[in-house]
């Protein structure tokens, strides 16, 4: 396990005209008010989300406007016809960044994303040498532990595919998690300097091209868990918690700045267990970390249909 140290239904949220009827479809009725929809043509259904009045947006600095209006959301009938698009829209990204600059920068959480990775290697068009690959979060135990989110990664979706080694940007599991973040965060701060990792040009932290995200039945994202100071984290590119509500309890992460200064987010949800957690992101019923992430580019939420029920 070599690494480098350090259906189907799809939304749109936005670009739809405002003069659109609503839809019969019952899960677009189902929407609050303040969502328009259209339906496609094909195979595919696209709901407008948040779209705002023309009040509240000229309220809005341009930045978060840009935001809300690169938000998607996708639904999928089942968790399989899911993974087969997660894999077209990465593959799509690695063609993209590995033709407009050599290198393609990808960053995965832990948890049940990984599962639904299954169907990226099968893709053959990937160049994978030109793949950088980091995690968002990790949990600080040994490489070959049960909760190494390294390990995960590596046994599903590594061990297939031919990135290069020194590629796959690992922790340190021999340090501390304050040392380990700290580490992590050299590590990516060399790779700035190298030309590997690009820089937001408006906010100063790291633009990595793809991160893909799972989402804890609370709502939580990466290791920023609802309530935790670390949510409100403004500086550090890569911090550590040793309170994790959830287990293990020491950790690294990487902090809402660096998440949301990536080009393109994948937020992937599946299954009845995380309908509230969505809808109080989605429909801002309630203050989940999940709900604060968004992308410099484009932010889209892979939902399989039992994780959309309460929309
Ligand atoms: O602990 C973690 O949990 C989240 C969510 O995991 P899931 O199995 O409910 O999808 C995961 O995204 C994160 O990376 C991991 O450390």
């Amino acid at each position: 396990m070599a690494s480098s140290s350090c259906f189907l239904r799809q939304i749109l949220f936005s670009q739809v005209p405002t003069n659109l009827q609503p839809p019969s479809n019952p899960l677009a009725l189902s929407f609050p008010k303040n969502l328009t929809c259209s339906i496609g043509s094909k195979s595919i259904k696209r709901l407008a989300f948040s779209r705002r009045k023309a009040s509240e947006t000229r309220s809005m600095s341009t930045t978060t406007a840009t935001k809300e209006e690169n938000k998607k959301v996708e639904i999928f009938d089942t968790e399989e016809n899911l993974a087969a698009e997660l894999a077209k829209y990465t593959s799509h990204l690695s063609d993209k960044y590995c033709k407009e600059r050599g290198a393609f920068t990808v960053v995965v959480s832990g948890g049940s994303l990984i599962r639904s990775l299954r169907k990226l290697v099968e893709v053959d068009s990937i160049d994978w040498s030109k793949w950088h690959f980091f995690w968002v979060d990790e949990r600080v135990v040994p490489k070959h532990h049960e909760d190494s989110n390294y390990k995960l990664a590596y046994d599903a979706f590594l061990s297939k595919v031919p990135i290069p080694p020194g590629n796959v940007y690992a922790i340190n599991d021999s340090l501390s998690a304050e040392a380990a973040a700290e580490d992590y965060e050299t590590c990516l701060k060399h790779l700035v300097k190298t030309g590997v990792l690009r820089v937001s040009e408006s906010t100063g932290f790291p633009k990595f091209d793809l991160v893909l995200l799972g989402m804890g039945p609370d709502g939580h994202v990466a290791s920023l868990f609802p309530g935790h100071g670390l949510c409100d984290e403004k500086k550090r590119w890569v911090d550590s918690i040793t309170d994790s509500p959830k287990p293990p309890s020491e950790r690294i992460t990487f902090t809402f700045p660096v998440i949301n200064s990536s080009a393109h987010v994948g937020l992937v949800v599946c299954g009845s267990g995380k309908a509230e957690a969505v809808e109080a992101a989605l429909k801002k019923t309630g203050s989940v970390p999940a709900g604060c992430v968004s992308a410099e580019d484009e932010l889209v939420w892979f939902l399989d249909k039992p994780a959309c029920s309460k929309l």
